[in-house]
C-alpha cells in the first residue's frame, strides 16, 4: 500500500513540479491554443506563476490578440490581403498537431493540481477589430471558452479525485489509529493535499469567474461583431452600391461612346461606300461607253470588211461579168451608136469646114478691107470688090448657120434614136435585184442562184426549202426566173443605176419614166431609191450634168420636184407639214389634151442646184418620220412618189420638151394571211394590197394592146396618179426587190412571179418600134 501510495504521490509531484518540456512558447504553441480544441498544452508550458502572463515575445502579433500576459496585448495590424490571412490559419492548423501532443500531455496530468493562471484575455482595442476577419475571431474566441470549459471540467474532476483520495487517507488514518499508530510523513502529504484542494478550488473559482467574465466580453464583442457586421454590410452595400453606379456610369458612357464609335464608323462606312458605289457606277458607266464605243467600232469594221469583201468580190467576179455584159450590150447599141457618130463627124467635118470658110473669108474681108481703103480713089471697082466681098462673107455666115442647124437637128436625131433604142429594150422593163444579207442575218440566208452572171446576167434561179417526201426522200426545188437584168447581193447603186441612166435621159428629152421598187418589207427598196447614193440623188444629178451640157445646143431647163405619199388611199405631201398627214385633201387632176398631171396643194421644189436633191430627200424622211407616232413603220405602208417636172426649151429652134421621171418606193408586198394584220394595220395592208393588184391589172390592160381599151387607172389612187406615166409614150421600169433570207422565200417567190407577169407585159409603143423596124 505505502509503496502504492508512494508511487502515486511520486506521480503527482512530477505531473504538478514539471511539466512536459516545451521547447518554446512560439507561435505554434500559441495557435495551438486558440484551434486546437484541447489547447491546455501550452498551458503547463513553463512552471511559472506568471508563466502566461509573460509574452511569449515571438509573435506579438497574433491574429487572436491572445496574450500570456496581463496587459493588452500590442496592437496589431492585421495582414491586409486575404491570402496572407489564410496562410495564417493555415500555420495555426499546423501548429494544431503540435497542440494536440500538448494536449495529450495535459490529460496525462491527472490529479495535478492546476497551477498555472490562464490569463485568457480577449482583447478588443477600443472594440475595433478588422472588420474581414471577425468571423475567424469569433470561431477562435469560441474555441478558446470551449478550451477553458474543458479545462474548468478537467480541473474539477481532478479536485474531486484528490478530495477522494482525501477522503480515503482520512479513513485509513482512522483505521490505522485503531489499530496502527498513522506514521508522521503521511499525515504532512494529507495536509499537503488539503492545501492543494484549497488551492485548485481557489483556481476554479478565479477560472469561473473569467469564465463568466470572457462570456461577457464575449458577448460585448458578438454585439460589436454583429454591430461592425451590420457596418460592413452597410459600407460593402454602399460601396456596392458606388461600384455599381460607377459600373453603370461606365457602361453608360461605354455605351455612349460605342454608340458614338457605331455611328461613326457607320457614317464612315456610308461614305465611303457611296463613295465606292459612285466609283464603280462611274467605272461601269465608263466601262459601259467603252465597250459600246468598241462594239461600234467593231460592227463598223465588220461592216466595213464586209463591204469591203463584197466591193472586192464585185471586182473580181462581178466586173468581168459586167464587162462581158456590157460589151454584149454595147456591141448591140455599136450600129447604131456608129451612124450616130459618123453623122456626127460629117457635121463636125462640116462644121469644120464652114469655121475654116469663115476664117478665111474674115481674112479676106480684112485683106479686102485693106485693100478699100487702097483703093478708096478707084470708087466703082473697088465698091464692086467691096460688094462681092460681103456677098462672099454672107454666104459663109449662112454657111454656119446651116451647119449649126444640122448640128440641132443631130440632136434631135440623137434624141429620136435614143428613144427608139429605149423603145427596142421594151418600154416596160423589170431588173430583179438581191440585197446582201446584213450582218445581224448571217445565219438565215436561202440559197439563191445566178446561172448567167459571166454572161447577160438575166437569170435567178430560188432554191426552195428542202420537203420530204412519203417515201422519205428529201428533195428541194428550184424557181429559175429570167428577167431584163438581175443584180446579185454584191450589186452597188452605182452600178445598177447605169443601167437606168438611159431612162433618166429619156425623161430629159421630154418622155414620160416611171421607175418603181416593189418587194416586201425590207427587200431594199428604199436602199436602192432613197439612199445618198440611190437613184433618186443619182438620176437628179444626171439630169443637171446632161442639162448643162445641152445649154451649148441651145437647151435651157428648169427642173422641179415634189415628194407625196400614198397612205391608205390618200395622198399627203411629204415636202408639207407632218400635222397635215391625212387631214389635208390633195386632188390629183389631169390635163388629157397635154397629158399632164398636178396635184393639189402641195409643195414643189424648183431644182436650180442638184444639192437641193439631198435637201428635199432628208425633209421628205422627217416628215414621215414625226407621222410615224401615228402610224408605225409609215415608210412601209406606204408608196412614196418622187415626181421629177423637166421642162426644156430651146431658143434657137423653138423646141419644147416636158417629161417627168417619177421615182416609187412601193410600200411592201406583204400578202395579208402572212402579215396577220388586224385593225388599222388591216385596213393598211388591205390597201396595199389593193393598189398593188391595181397596178397590175393597169399594167395588164396595157399589155394587152388594144387601141381604146379601158386602162383601170381610177382604181386606185396610185395607178391614177402615174396615169399618164405608165402608157402610151411613157417608158416603165419595175425593180423587184429579193431579200435573201430563207424565212423570207415564200414572200420572195410571190414577188418574184408578180414581177415575170409584168415583165411578160409589152407596152403601147414598143409594139410600133418593132413595126418600125
Ligand atoms: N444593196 C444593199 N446593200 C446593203 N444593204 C442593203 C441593201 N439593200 C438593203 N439594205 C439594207 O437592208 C435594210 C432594209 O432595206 P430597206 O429599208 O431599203 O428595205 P425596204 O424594202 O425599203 O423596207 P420597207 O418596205 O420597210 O421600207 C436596210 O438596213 C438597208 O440598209
Amino acid at each position: 500500500m505505502i509503496s502504492g501510495g508512494v508511487g502515486k504521490r511520486a506521480t503527482l509531484v512530477e505531473r504538478g513540479g514539471n511539466p512536459p518540456a516545451v521547447k518554446s512558447a512560439g507561435p505554434q504553441a500559441r495557435n495551438a491554443v486558440v484551434h486546437g480544441r484541447s489547447a491546455s498544452s501550452q498551458i503547463g508550458g513553463k512552471s511559472t506563476a506568471g508563466g502566461f502572463s509573460k509574452s511569449t515575445g515571438s509573435r506579438p502579433n497574433s491574429s487572436l490578440g491572445l496574450s500570456r500576459g496581463g496587459g493588452p496585448p500590442p496592437q496589431v495590424k492585421r495582414p491586409i490581403s486575404a491570402q496572407s490571412d489564410r496562410q495564417e490559419r493555415e500555420g495555426t492548423t499546423s501548429a494544431g498537431s503540435g497542440g494536440s501532443e500538448v494536449v495529450s500531455t495535459m490529460s496525462k496530468r491527472k490529479g495535478k493540481p492546476q497551477r498555472e493562471s490562464f490569463n485568457l484575455r480577449w482583447h478588443c482595442v477600443n472594440g475595433n477589430f478588422l472588420a474581414w476577419d471577425l468571423k475567424g475571431r469569433l470561431e477562435d474566441t469560441e474555441n478558446a471558452i470551449d478550451m477553458m470549459r474543458s479545462m474548468m471540467v478537467q480541473e474539477r474532476t481532478e479536485s474531486n479525485n484528490i478530495k477522494e483520495q482525501l477522503e480515503d487517507h482520512k479513513l485509513k488514518g482512522r483505521n490505522d489509529s485503531l489499530f496502527v499508530p498513522t506514521p508522521l510523513p503521511a499525515c504532512v502529504e494529507v495536509l499537503q493535499l488539503g492545501g492543494v484542494a484549497y488551492q485548485l478550488e481557489t483556481m476554479r473559482v478565479t477560472l469561473e469567474t473569467k469564465y463568466t467574465q470572457s462570456q461577457f466580453e464575449l458577448d460585448v464583442c458578438q454585439r460589436k461583431a454583429s454591430e461592425l457586421e451590420r457596418l460592413l454590410d452597410d459600407e460593402r452595400r454602399e460601396r456596392r452600391q458606388e461600384r455599381d453606379d460607377a459600373l453603370r456610369r461606365l457602361r453608360d458612357e461605354t455605351d455612349d461612346i460605342r454608340r458614338k464609335l457605331r455611328d461613326e464608323v457607320e457614317a464612315h462606312i456610308k461614305s465611303n461606300r457611296e463613295a465606292m458605289e459612285t466609283l464603280a457606277r462611274k467605272a461601269r458607266n465608263e466601262l459601259e461607253d467603252e465597250r459600246s464605243t468598241r462594239q461600234r467600232e467593231v460592227q463598223e469594221l465588220k461592216t466595213q470588211a464586209a463591204m469591203e469583201i463584197q466591193k472586192l468580190e464585185s471586182e473580181m467576179g462581178g466586173s468581168t461579168r459586167e464587162i462581158r455584159g456590157l460589151r454584149s450590150e454595147l456591141e448591140a447599141t455599136m450600129s447604131e451608136l456608129e451612124r450616130e457618130r459618123a453623122l456626127t463627124s460629117n457635121l463636125r467635118g462640116n462644121l469644120s469646114e464652114q469655121s475654116s470658110v469663115a476664117l478665111t473669108l474674115e481674112s479676106s474681108s480684112r485683106a479686102l478691107r485693106a485693100r478699100v481703103e487702097l483703093l478708096e480713089s478707084d470708087g466703082q471697082s473697088q465698091a464692086q470688090v467691096f460688094l462681092d466681098l460681103e456677098e462672099r462673107l454672107r454666104q459663109a455666115l449662112e454657111d454656119t448657120t446651116i451647119a449649126k442647124e444640122k448640128l440641132r437637128a443631130e440632136e434631135s436625131l440623137r434624141r429620136k434614136l435614143h428613144n427608139q433604142v429605149q423603145e427596142l429594150k421594151g418600154n416596160i422593163r423589170v431588173f430583179c435585184r438581191v440585197r446582201p444579207t446584213l450582218p445581224a442575218e448571217a445565219d438565215g440566208g436561202a440559197e439563191m442562184r445566178f446561172p448567167d452572171t459571166d454572161k447577160e446576167g438575166k437569170d435567178i434561179e430560188i432554191v426552195g426549202a428542202a420537203e420530204k417526201s412519203a417515201l422519205g426522200n428529201v428533195t428541194t426545188k428550184a424557181y429559175p426566173f429570167s428577167f431584163d437584168k438581175v443584180f446579185g447581193p454584191s450589186a452597188q447603186n452605182g452600178h445598177v443605176f447605169e443601167e437606168i441612166s438611159q431612162l433618166v435621159q429619156s425623161a430629159l428629152d421630154g418622155y414620160n419614166v416611171c421607175i418603181f421598187c416593189y418587194g416586201q418589207t425590207g427587200s431594199g427598196k428604199t436602199y436602192t431609191m432613197s439612199s445618198p447614193d440611190g437613184m433618186i440623188p443619182k438620176a437628179v444629178h444626171q439630169i443637171y450634168q446632161t442639162a448643162s451640157e445641152l445649154k451649148e445646143k441651145g437647151w435651157e431647163y428648169t427642173m422641179e420636184g415634189s415628194f407625196v405619199e400614198v397612205y391608205n388611199e390618200n395622198i399627203n405631201d411629204l415636202l408639207g407639214q407632218a400635222d397635215d398627214f391625212d387631214k389635208k385633201k390633195h386632188e390629183i387632176r389631169h390635163d388629157p389634151k397635154e397629158c399632164k398631171t398636178t396635184i393639189t396643194d402641195i409643195n414643189t421644189v424648183v431644182l436650180d442646184n442638184p444639192s437641193r436633191v439631198e435637201a428635199i430627200l432628208s425633209r421628205a424622211s422627217k416628215t414621215r418620220s414625226v407621222a410615224a407616232t401615228k402610224a408605225n413603220e409609215r415608210s412601209s405602208r406606204s408608196h412614196s412618189v418622187f415626181i421629177l417636172k423637166m421642162i426644156g426649151f430651146n431658143s434657137v429652134t423653138g423646141e419644147r420638151s416636158e417629161g417627168t421621171l417619177n421615182l416609187v418606193d412601193l410600200a411592201g408586198s406583204e400578202r395579208l394571211s402572212h402579215s396577220g394584220a388586224t385593225g388599222e394595220r388591216l385596213k393598211e395592208t388591205q390597201n396595199i394590197n389593193r393598189s398593188l393588184s391595181c397596178l397590175g391589172d393597169v399594167i395588164a390592160a396595157l399589155g394587152n394592146g388594144k387601141e381604146g381599151a379601158h386602162i383601170p387607172y381610177r382604181n386606185s389612187k396610185l395607178t391614177y396618179l402615174l396615169q399618164y406615166s405608165l402608157g402610151g409614150n411613157s417608158k416603165c421600169l419595175m425593180f423587184v426587190m429579193v431579200s435573201p433570207m430563207q424565212a423570207h422565200l415564200s414572200e420572195t417567190l410571190t414577188s418574184l412571179k408578180f414581177a415575170t407577169k409584168v415583165n411578160n407585159t409589152s407596152i403601147g409603143t414598143a409594139k410600133r418600134q418593132k413595126v418600125s423596124l
